[in-house]
């Protein structure tokens, strides 16, 4: 497993350079929807399909998910062929054969663009990768690794794995260690909020208000370019539940469970309100929402009481 996981790593690093590059000229939407409704980018679906054929032609991965297709993907050697080409979030092949309950076959979920919606104004965007010991939809409690790679002015890789973090700097696809022992910073410094502000419940809204008079703001519209600055400066960041959207915006397989693993790894904490993100019960949908809270433990404590 621990050879497979590695296998993973390195491929999602190799990826980079070519989903970096492959972002010229895939700034347009296309007329497709993905499965939670959003218009897809050319980039969205060229991330999504070259991730699929990296992370799916790797011995031991047996489940391929992502934001931009509907179901699970069976891949490797379990494939049943029916794994090409449906990124458009409406094709078949829906169903995975994979088994990654089996001893030693993981499944790895990815969300290929994060915060693709900054493509356009050219701002910063991630890609976040699952390794799940276990079929998907699956638990946070079984991930067995979790990463994030941020495109801003160089291309950093952020990688959870056997209790601890590790930053790591990506040139021409190779990782370099930054920081072999990534810890959210004990004096939180910023804070960011998604969703709009009439649409916050008033029990969140009244914690903001606390929270805006300690830190600083610092909101890009891309959740891994935002999480990354409570990593480096300490903080809180969330994208919570709202009055139009009671489950908030982000999803569990790909953006919760990676994210808080990350977060908790370092020493932080993560939460949907009342629980660790990582306790969140799957409830069988692979694109299930849920609102998504990360930060010093303090912050995220003083959050739960608020919301409570
Ligand atoms: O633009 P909004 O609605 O505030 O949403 C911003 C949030 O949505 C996201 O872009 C959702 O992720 P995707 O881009 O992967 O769909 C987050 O990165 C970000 O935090
Ligand atoms: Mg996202
Ligand atoms: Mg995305």
């Amino acid at each position: 497993m621990e050879t497979t996981v590695d296998a993973v790593l390195d491929a999602l690093a190799s990826a980079t350079p070519e989903i970096r590059e492959g972002l010229v000229g895939r700034r347009s939407y296309q007329d497709t929807e993905n499965e939670s409704g959003e218009r897809q980018l050319a980039a969205d679906v060229y991330a999504d399909q070259l991730l699929e054929e990296r992370l799916g032609g790797i011995d031991g991965v047996v489940e391929y998910a992502s934001e931009e297709r509907t179901g699970v993907v069976a891949v490797g050697a379990t494939d049943s062929g029916d794994s090409a080409g449906d990124a458009s979030g409406t094709g078949s092949g829906d169903s995975a054969s994979g088994d990654a309950d089996a001893d030693g076959a993981l499944a790895v979920a990815v969300d290929p663009l994060d915060g693709s919606s900054n493509l356009k104004s050219n701002n910063a965007m991630g890609t976040i990768l699952a390794v799940y010991d276990g079929s998907i939809p699956a638990s946070g409690r079984d991930l067995v690794a979790s990463a994030f790679v941020l495109y801003g002015p160089i291309t950093t890789m952020t990688v959870a794995r056997d209790d601890e973090v590790t930053e790591y700097e990506v040139v021409d696809g190779d990782r370099r260690v930054r920081d072999a022992d990534v810890t959210v910073p004990d004096d939180p410094v910023v804070y960011g909020f998604g969703g709009r502000v009439p649409d916050w419940h008033d029990d969140f809204e009244a914690y903001v208000r606390e929270i805006e008079q300690e830190l600083k703001l610092r909101y890009g519209g891309a959740m891994i370019a935002d999480v990354n600055q409570v990593v480096e400066y300490g903080g809180v960041f969330a994208y919570p539940s709202l009055e139009s959207a009671p489950d908030g915006k982000l999803r569990l397989q790909f953006e919760g469970n990676p994210i808080g693993h990350i977060i908790e790894t370092a020493g932080g904490a993560s939460s949907d309100g009342t629980q660790s993100l990582l306790d969140v019960e799957p409830d069988g949908d692979v694109h299930q929402r849920v609102p998504l809270h990360v930060g010093n433990e303090a912050l995220i404590d003083r959050l739960e009481a608020a919301l409570d």
